[in-house]
């Protein structure tokens, strides 16, 4: 049984039911454009760094659990428009990382700085709201709902109607709530899962998955999209259309954080790659400079791309 085998047959139904497809052109005929999806889903958020600049810093971060210290002071930067790879070997601190700058741990010391912001005590919602979105190892959907539901939840995050506003169906909540719809469309489109907008979640193949929780990421109008190892059980073919993904969200205004060990997705799809090594950035630089790095030689590519994958 292949990886993705194994993994469908543990999803609740996987693989048992053909998912409804419908043509997204009845839905909205619009969508049947590729410009028009662009459009609908380029970022729309204010952003105070011009494009280039950086948009997050981790300005000397460490996060210790007991005596193990995870991440060792990490400074790095984001820089606004473009894809940043995360790597290293198992263990390097890349996860912990991304929990320090989704609020799920604080640092111990040190901080995040999101657009010229400093993320301190805030909650995992407020820096949702802040503008940070993020994808999980671990696929974590709303089963029961349809494709389309999960992504609308997402577009929930921004919308700016008051519990009585809602509660009453005002006008502007009704507004938002159509747009929301159509917005979630446009993403469901382009991820490719907008054929499967009205099946349950946990009826969708395992990649089909991993690209509805994209477009749920991306409906809350983050100014980052961190990716916990999106291609994790994806097969070469199904890992090369992902890169395409990746580049195309970038060239519709978003900037990216991809943590991956596959080096052949990280080297084709990155614009600037961090290296992690027992918490500490051993390096940093384009595919090419990292990549012809002896620490990184050493610490990580000297591994098989299979015995990391
Ligand atoms: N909640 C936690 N409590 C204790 N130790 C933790 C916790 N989370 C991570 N660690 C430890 O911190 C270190 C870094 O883990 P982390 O998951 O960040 O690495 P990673 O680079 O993401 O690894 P992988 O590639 O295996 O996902 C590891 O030694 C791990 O065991």
């Amino acid at each position: 049984m292949s990886d993705i085998e194994r993994r469908e047959a543990d999803l609740p139904g996987g693989g048992l039911e053909e998912p409804a497809v419908v043509d997204v052109a009845d839905v909205d005929p619009s969508l049947a454009d590729p410009d028009l999806v662009a459009e609908r889903v380029a970022a729309r958020r204010g952003i105070r760094v011009p494009v280039g600049a950086p948009l997050l810093r981790m300005e000397g971060v460490t996060v210790r659990f007991g005596g193990l210290t995870a991440v060792d002071d990490v400074s790095f930067d984001i820089r606004r428009g473009e894809i940043l790879g995360l790597i290293g070997p198992n263990g390097a601190g890349k996860t912990t990382c991304f929990n320090a700058m989704t609020g799920v741990y604080r640092p111990t010391s040190g901080r995040v700085v999101l657009d010229g912001q400093a993320l301190r005590r805030h909650r995992r919602h407020e820096i949702t709201r802040l503008g940070i979105a993020r994808t999980f190892q671990n696929i974590r959907l709303f089963g029961e709902m349809t494709a389309l539901e999960n992504v609308v939840v997402g577009t929930d995050a921004r919308h700016a109607t008051s519990v009585p506003g809602a509660l009453l169906r005002s006008r502007r909540h009704r507004r938002e709530e159509r747009e929301g719809i159509e917005r979630a469309m446009a993403l469901l489109e382009l991820v490719g899962v907008g054929a499967m907008a009205t099946e349950k979640a946990r009826n969708l193949s395992y990649g089909h998955q991993r690209r509805l929780e994209i477009a749920r990421a991306l409906a809350t109008e983050p100014k980052l999209l961190c990716l916990d190892e999106p291609a994790a059980g994806f097969n070469p073919a199904e890992k090369e259309a992902l890169m395409g993904l990746i580049r195309q969200i970038r060239d519709d205004g978003y900037t990216v954080l991809l943590i991956e060990h596959d080096m052949r997705l990280v080297r084709g799809v990155t614009d600037r790659i961090v290296v992690l090594e027992f918490g500490r950035v051993i390096a940093e630089g384009t595919p090419e400079e990292v990549t012809a790095d002896p620490a990184v030689v050493a610490a990580y590519l000297g591994v098989p791309d299979d015995a990391t994958a």
